[in-house]
């Protein structure tokens, strides 16, 4: 565990800085917010902005904002003239994310939705060339089957979570709805000949996904 602590410190020191406005937000979602280890932080932060910058999307899909620290490193890489749309399901989040997003210096590069990116997505009618998916672990299907419909031909999809914890690796107890979904997910996945897909044990593992 040291050794892994250390090597994540090593990291962090000779990779980009997360900037002091992301500091400030993460120290703040912890501070005030429910379940702060829920938000990307500055390596899946640095690691989303270059994703954006290596694909260089016109629009971006995020389910699942937060308190909005990922959505900000996704409008980060966006080249002028790309638009991330962020959805979050619960609305007592709005009060504090939308000023986050509104202050920073992206705020014209992001929508931000308040509800269920099941219901609210396919009524945009907007292809997507990359999403980020992030929501309920126990929807991560119905998040893919819906995102790709709405996803460019060789658009891209990252999927956060998919290792989640090791769970995948265990038996799950009938209730253990979320290690279910995620691993429900993989499977599906793996067999899926409309994608090509690489899993990146990347923190809680991430799965990059691109539509053929
Ligand atoms: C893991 S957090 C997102 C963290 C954020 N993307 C980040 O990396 O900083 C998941 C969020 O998804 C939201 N959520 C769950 N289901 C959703 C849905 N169907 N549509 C939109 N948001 C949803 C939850 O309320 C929660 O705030």
């Amino acid at each position: 565990m040291q050794e892994t602590e250390s090597i994540d410190e090593y990291i962090l020191q000779h990779i980009d800085a997360e900037s002091d406005y992301l500091k400030a937000l993460y120290r703040d979602t912890h501070v005030k917010l429910l379940r702060p280890r829920m938000a990307s932080g500055h390596l899946q932060g640095r690691m989303l902005k270059m994703f954006v910058e290596m694909i260089r999307p016109r629009q971006i899909l995020e389910i699942g904002t937060y308190s909005g620290y990922s959505a900000l490193c996704l409008a980060e890489g966006l080249q002028a003239g790309g638009m991330l749309h962020t959805f979050e399901i619960n609305d007592e989040q709005e009060d504090f994310t939308r000023p986050w997003l509104e202050n920073s210096p992206f705020t014209d590069k992001i929508r931000f939705y308040i509800g269920d990116a099941l219901e609210l997505v396919p009524d945009l009618g907007i292809t997507f060339d990359l999403a980020f998916i992030d929501g309920d672990k126990r929807k991560y299907i119905e998040y893919y089957e819906m995102t790709l419909a709405h996803l460019s031909d060789g658009g891209y999809i990252i999927a956060d979570n998919t290792l989640w914890d090791g769970h995948v690796l265990e038996q799950p107890r009938n209730t253990d709805a979320q290690t279910i979904g995620i691993k429900a997910f993989n499977d599906l996945l793996a067999g899926d000949e409309r994608v090509e897909k690489v899993i990146l044990p990347l923190r809680d593992g991430l799965t990059i996904i691109r539509k053929k």
